[in-house]
C-alpha cells in the first residue's frame, strides 16, 4: 500500500476580490511534502506567498483547489500546524517565560510536563537565563528564537515560517538562519518557509 503523503497541495488558486477590481494571487499551484522535509518557497515581494502560508494554515478558503493533510482535506485552522508571522510579535508585557507558554494557555494544555520541556527548549537554546525578562531585554535574534519556541511549544506537525528574520539585520540573519535551520533539523520538524531572499532559502 502506498504511504500516505503528509501535505498535497492540489491546484490551488486564488484571486483576490476587491473595490479597485481582482488581483489574482495563486494560479493552479501544486505541490507536496513529506515527513521531515524543510522546503523554502522563494520569490518576489507580492508574488503569493503569504497567501499560500495562510491557505496552508486554514486561515483563508482558497478560490479553487484543496489542501490535505495525511489525506484530510483542511477546512479550519488546526492544532497541527504553527505558524510564525514575518516579525516576532512577542507580548511585551510578558516574560519570556509567559511569551513562549501562551498557545498552550489557550489550548489549555499548561502542565508541569509541558512546562518542563518548555523550559528544557528554552536551555537548549541559549534562552534560561533569560526566561524572566521581558522581550525589550533581548536582541532580535533572540526574539525570533523566543517566536520559534513559542511555536513549538504546542508541538505542531508542521511549521509555516513567514520571512522569519526579515526584521533582522544581514549579519544577524545569517546567523540566526543557521540557528533556526539548526533547531528545525534536531527537532525533526517538518517546515514550510517562505522568503525574497536567495541565500536565506539556501
Ligand atoms: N487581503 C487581500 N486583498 C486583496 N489583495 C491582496 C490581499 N492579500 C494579498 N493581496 C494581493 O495578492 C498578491 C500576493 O500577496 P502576498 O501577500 O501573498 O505576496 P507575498 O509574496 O507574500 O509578498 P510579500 O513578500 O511582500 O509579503 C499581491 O498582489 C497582493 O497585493
Amino acid at each position: 500500500m502506498e504511504e500516505k503523503k503528509f501535505v498535497e497541495i492540489k491546484n490551488i488558486s486564488m484571486t483576490y476580490h476587491t473595490l479597485d477590481g481582482e488581483t489574482k494571487a495563486l494560479d493552479n499551484l501544486s505541490f507536496d511534502i513529506n515527513k521531515g522535509e524543510i522546503v523554502t518557497i522563494v520569490g518576489p515581494s507580492g508574488c503569493g506567498k503569504s497567501t499560500i502560508l495562510s491557505i496552508i494554515a486554514g486561515l483563508i478558503k482558497p478560490s479553487s483547489g484543496e489542501v490535505f493533510i495525511y489525506g484530510e482535506k483542511i477546512k479550519n485552522t488546526t492544532k497541527a500546524i504553527g505558524y510564525m508571522f514575518q516579525s516576532d510579535h512577542l507580548f511585551q508585557w510578558r516574560t519570556i517565560m509567559e511569551n513562549v507558554l501562551i498557545g498552550l494557555e489557550i489550548q489549555k494544555k499548561v502542565t508541569l510536563d509541558s512546562i518542563k520541556r518548555v523550559e528544557k527548549l528554552l536551555d537548549t537554546y541559549g534562552l534560561g537565563e533569560f526566561k524572566n525578562h521581558y522581550p525589550n531585554q533581548l536582541s532580535g535574534g533572540m526574539r525570533q528564537r523566543v517566536a520559534l519556541i513559542r511555536t513549538l511549544a504546542i508541538e505542531p506537525e508542521l511549521l509555516l515560517l513567514d520571512e522569519p528574520f526579515s526584521a533582522l539585520d544581514y549579519q544577524s540573519r545569517l546567523a540566526v538562519s543557521d540557528d533556526i535551520a539548526g533547531i528545525l533539523k534536531r527537532e525533526q520538524k517538518t517546515a514550510i518557509m517562505v522568503t525574497h531572499d536567495i541565500a536565506e532559502a539556501i
